[in-house]
This record gives structure tokens, sequence and C-alpha cells, in this order.
């Protein structure tokens, strides 16, 4: 097994606001190897842009340590030298200079990670993004274009940690699938990125490794297989004006829901729904409408962020 790049553990920071304690990150672990690509997912408030921050030393942790390639430990949201070594694009927002072109935005922010500037490689990221527009000041650009802009400023360097919050707000179809194959090539070159989205199928499509936050507290970190795996991903919902008829055995104990004369039953897979169908066929007939759905993504990411939710401050999560 890989030793880990970077390892945060035990961060807690919270925010005064209006003379309350808003809890934005509580006891919070994550351990990040050479070549991940993990995707943060989080409702709105939840602490996903204050996990960027501290991890990237913009803003100072109450608590926790962190170490980077098993150097020295650190306080978590200390700045040091290790940060030249990331790359950061904070909550969607062009990082750029707006009087600067995107060439000479790629050249400053190389100079301040002290790292040598590649051309051939700024034309790759340019390419790779679609951005032609490269010697016009980022002020003239489209909000997509400032962001492509900002995107080649945080990867210029070859960080060997790429953090991206929302790096997809403002992209349109394209743009997002440039930046999905970007990101996978990054990753191929053994860089390690964690990309924060509330876009759960880009997500679901770009990232091996999920981690779901919620009011500060991890929920879920683990392979996306295991994120969308539930005992029963099937769902046969109907719809009937009759009481419902007895449940088979081999049925019995799973949890059927019923709202109004809506109802639903959690299946293992279709072949139960067949046989169902056949034990209740004269019942089914007189049903009004049948359904067999398979779970969503996002009822998977609510079950998510569901589970063991604790009460620090409710009121500013928006799922
Ligand atoms: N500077 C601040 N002062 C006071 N409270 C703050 C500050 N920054 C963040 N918070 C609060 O901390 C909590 C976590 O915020 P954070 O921005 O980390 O969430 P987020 O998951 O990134 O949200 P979003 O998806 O909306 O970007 C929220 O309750 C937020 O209101």
């Amino acid at each position: 097994m890989k030793p880990p790049l970077l390892e945060l553990t035990q961060a807690s920071k919270h925010y005064q606001r209006d003379g309350t304690q808003v809890q934005a990150l509580q006891d919070f672990d994550l351990s990040l190897t050479q070549g991940e690509l993990v995707g943060l997912l989080g409702p709105n408030g939840s602490g996903k842009s204050t996990l960027v921050k501290v991890l990237t030393g913009l803003c100072g942790a109450d608590q926790g340590q962190l170490r980077w390639r098993a150097g020295a430990v650190l306080k978590a949201g200390q700045a040091g030298p290790h940060l030249r070594e990331f790359g950061v694009l904070l909550e969607g927002r062009s990082g750029a200079y707006e009087r600067l072109t995107p060439l000479e935005n790629a050249r400053y922010f190389c100079g301040l990670r002290e790292a040598r500037f590649d051309t051939g490689h700024f034309q790759h990221l340019a390419r790779a993004l679609g951005l032609r527009d490269v010697h016009s000041p980022v002020r003239q650009l489209s909000t997509g274009n400032k962001l492509r802009a900002a995107l080649i400023a945080t990867l210029i360097h070859r960080p060997a940690l790429v953090l991206l919050d929302e790096p997809t707000l403002g992209l349109d179809l394209e743009g997002v699938e440039q930046l999905q194959a970007l990101a996978q090539s990054c990753q191929e070159a053994g860089q390690t990125l964690l990309i924060s989205s509330h876009d759960l199928h880009l997500i679901e499509r770009l990232c091996p490794r999920i981690v779901c936050i919620s009011q500060g507290h991890k929920r879920f970190d683990g392979p996306r297989e295991a994120f969308t795996q539930v005992p029963h991903p099937y769902r046969l919902r109907l719809r009937h004006s009759q009481p419902q008829p007895e449940l088979p055995p081999w049925l019995t104990g799973r949890e059927w829901q019923i709202e109004g004369n809506e109802l639903s039953l959690p299946l293992l897979n279709p072949e139960e729904a067949t046989r169902l169908m056949a034990l209740w066929a004269d019942w089914l007939g007189r049903s009004t409408e049948l359904q067999l759905l398979r779970i969503s993504l996002r009822e998977h990411y609510l079950q998510h962020l569901q589970t063991s939710r604790v009460a620090t401050d409710p009121s500013q999560e928006h799922p």
C-alpha cells in the first residue's frame, strides 16, 4: 500500500456568526494517496469549502493536524512550503487576475510557486480546456473562459495535489467534459485530485473514491461502488384503489411503504418484480399504475446524509 501523500487528522473549525457558534468542521480525518481522484460531496453549508481552506492553509483550524509526504506534523490550517505543491481553485471562482491575460496569469502563478514556466504545458492545458484566446485580458473573457483561465493557473506548475472547489460552475456541457478528461489525465500523470461539486453525476462518473460531508462531519468515505450500493436497489411502485394483498413469505421483513393509495416495495432485483406480478396477477391487473424503478444516485446520496445526523446547526444545510 502506498504511504499517504496528505493526512489530515481530527480537524475542527468553528466560525462565530451573530453571536452564535457555527461548527463548520468537526473531528474530520482525511487521508489522500498519490494518484487518487476523490470526489467531495455535501449540501450547501456542510463544510466543503472550509475543509479545502483548512487543507490549503487559507484558514486556521481550532484543532487538528496535517502531515504532507509523511513529513513533520503541522497544525491543520498552517501555511508552509508544502503549499507550493498544491493547486487550488476556490468555490468555482475565477482566481485569475482580471487585468492579466490567461498566459500572463499562468506565468504569474507559476512564479509564485517557484516553478519553471513550461510553454508546452501551458499550450496543452489551454487546448485541453478549449481556451483559444490566451492573449486578451481575463476581464474581457466569458464566465466559462475566466474559469478556464483560473484552471490553467491552478494546474500550470503540475501540482502534486489539486483541490478544485466547484470547478464546473459556469462551464457549459463541453467545458464539463473537457474538465473531466483533463482531471483524468492529471490522475494518470500521478497527480492527486480532490474535487468538490454538487454535480452528483460528474462525481460518480469521474471519481473512484467518494467522501461525503454533512454538518462538518464525514458521513461516507469509500469506493464509488460502495457509495451506490444498497441492500435493495430496486423499488416496485404501484397505485391502487383496493387494500394491499398479503406479502409472499420471501418478501416479509421488507419495508413496504404506503402513501395514500400509492404503495412502494424495495426489491433485490427485477426478477423479484416478475415473481410478484405472477403471484398478484389479479390484484395487479386492477392497479392504475405500475413502475419498476432503480434507486437513483440522488436517493443514495440522501441516504448517506441521513445516517447518523447530528444536531449541530441544521438550519445551515440545504440538500
Ligand atoms: N467566514 C465565515 N464566517 C461565519 N460563518 C462561516 C464563514 N464561512 C463559512 N461559514 C459557515 O460555515 C458553514 C460551512 O460553510 P462552507 O462554506 O464550508 O460550506 P460548503 O459546504 O462549502 O457550502 P457551499 O456548498 O454552499 O459552498 C456554514 O454554516 C457557513 O455559513
